[in-house]
């Protein structure tokens, strides 16, 4: 069923600079937060203004562009401040296939952020001020496989290797999902703190249910500038210094892994560049390192052509051969074979936009589906003709360190 309203019509918005709120999560009251933070920038939210279910289909950035349009237009904004993320915002996080339905978008009541130093907070409607309860811990938590189980989907990545050596397709980003049932309600604020202390290199998330901290930038788009940071090929941490510059001296000699990165990384420069005036794709990646993984890591700049807004540019862009695989056709349909499970909103667009068109969205990696008691973890990896089934099983067992710490600390 489709549902889009706007509780308040038309909005009414106030941006106004307010004092450095430092921890931005510590600031929100409930327990559905709207949140985007990385190294303690970014932006908070609470309380819905208005929302939309966007239906799925071919054309549901389009949709998801012209709904926004229409209440951004009729909104009445007073916004003091004229930052990228300031006056009304949306947040939002759609499902990786576009023919699922679950994609949403929201307009929150009030929007709480920091960036480059300054402060400010936006309100629609009646400011409402609420206290903000302590977030409570989910306690013991005990998992259970998700729709396969290690050992099938090792055979499933298996099936995919067989297929890429005979040629079916190059790449395909294959992932598995894992049950968490926790002691007691799982307020995402909790795993927020979590993340964004231990992952600030990553962008923590949460909106509606699905929360993570992904290391991902799928675009930041300000003013005509955009930016993306490509990730493909990993390795897990050493036990130290020496041991890690090992695995990433690995990493880079790695034909596979370089091979897997360089088709995410082409995947991305084919989406952008008909978007751009100007593109910048640097011929060798480099390394990025997070506590659990190294991946390798490529900065895409440019300048766009016109004044696409960054939904235009997430539409162009998604799925990337980071979480799709190559070609994407082909590789949609062997996810849809093999995988054997709806990803939901994992390995989907998730970020903000504002009312310039301004915003950010990374990929939904390192995450799960929270819901009561309940969480839904996913991971994959990219799979090629010389992948190891066990070798990504471990891989993927890695990425899922991210939101087992989270729920468990
Ligand atoms: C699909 C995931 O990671 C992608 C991003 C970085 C590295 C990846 C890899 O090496 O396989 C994946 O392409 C995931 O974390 O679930």
């Amino acid at each position: 069923m489709r549902v889009s309203i706007a509780l308040i019509r038309p909005l009414v918005v106030r941006t106004v600079a307010v004092t450095d709120p430092r921890d931005l999560l510590a600031h929100l009251p409930g327990t559905a937060p709207y949140a985007w933070i990385r190294r303690g920038e970014g932006l908070v939210g609470w309380g819905v203004a208005a929302r939309a279910e966007v239906p799925p289909g071919p054309g549901r950035f389009d949709w998801a562009r012209e709904w926004l349009a229409s209440l951004f237009e009729g909104a009445r904004i007073d916004d003091q401040v004229g930052l990228p993320g300031s006056g009304p915002v949306a947040f939002g996080s759609f499902t990786f296939d576009r023919d699922v339905p679950g994609s949403v978008l929201v307009v929150p009541r009030v929007v709480l952020a920091r960036r480059q130093g300054q402060a400010w907070l936006t309100t629609i409607g009646e400011a409402e001020t609420l206290p903000v309860a302590p977030a409570t811990e989910p306690g013991r938590i005990r998992y259970g496989d998700g729709t396969l189980s290690a050992p099938e989907w090792q055979h499933v990545v298996a099936q995919a290797v067989a297929k890429i050596k005979a040629g079916v397709l190059d790449k395909v980003v294959l992932a598995r999902d894992l049950r968490a049932t926790a002691e007691r309600e799982i307020d995402p604020r909790a795993l927020l703190a979590r993340l964004a202390d231990r992952y600030p290199e990553c962008y923590t998330f949460s909106v509606d249910g699905l929360v993570g901290a992904t290391p991902e930038l799928l675009v930041r788009h300000i003013g005509r500038s955009i930016e993306s940071l490509v990730l493909a090929g990993t390795v897990s941490r050493g036990t130290g210094p020496a041991e890690d510059a090992a695995r990433a001296a690995e990493l880079y000699a790695s034909a596979k892994d370089r091979e897997e990165h360089g088709y995410a990384v082409a995947s991305v420069r084919q989406a952008l560049a008909p978007l751009c005036a100007e593109l910048h794709v640097p011929d060798e990646p480099d390394l990025l390192v997070l506590p659990n993984v190294q991946h390798l890591a490529t900065r895409i700049t440019g300048r766009l052509s016109d004044g696409a807004s960054v939904l235009d540019v997430v539409a162009a862009m998604h799925p990337t051969a980071a979480v799709g695989g190559t070609p994407t056709d082909a590789a949609i349909e062997v996810i849809r074979e093999l995988e054997g499970m709806d990803r939901g909103r994992y390995a989907g667009p998730v970020g903000w936009i504002d009312s310039r068109g301004d915003g950010e969205w990374g990929i939904a990696l390192r995450c799960a589906e929270v819901s009561g008691r309940e969480a839904r973890l996913f991971a994959g990896c990219g799979i090629m003709g010389g992948s190891d089934p066990a070798a990504e099983l471990a891989e993927a067992q890695a990425k899922f360190r991210v939101m087992q710490y989270a729920l468990e600390g």
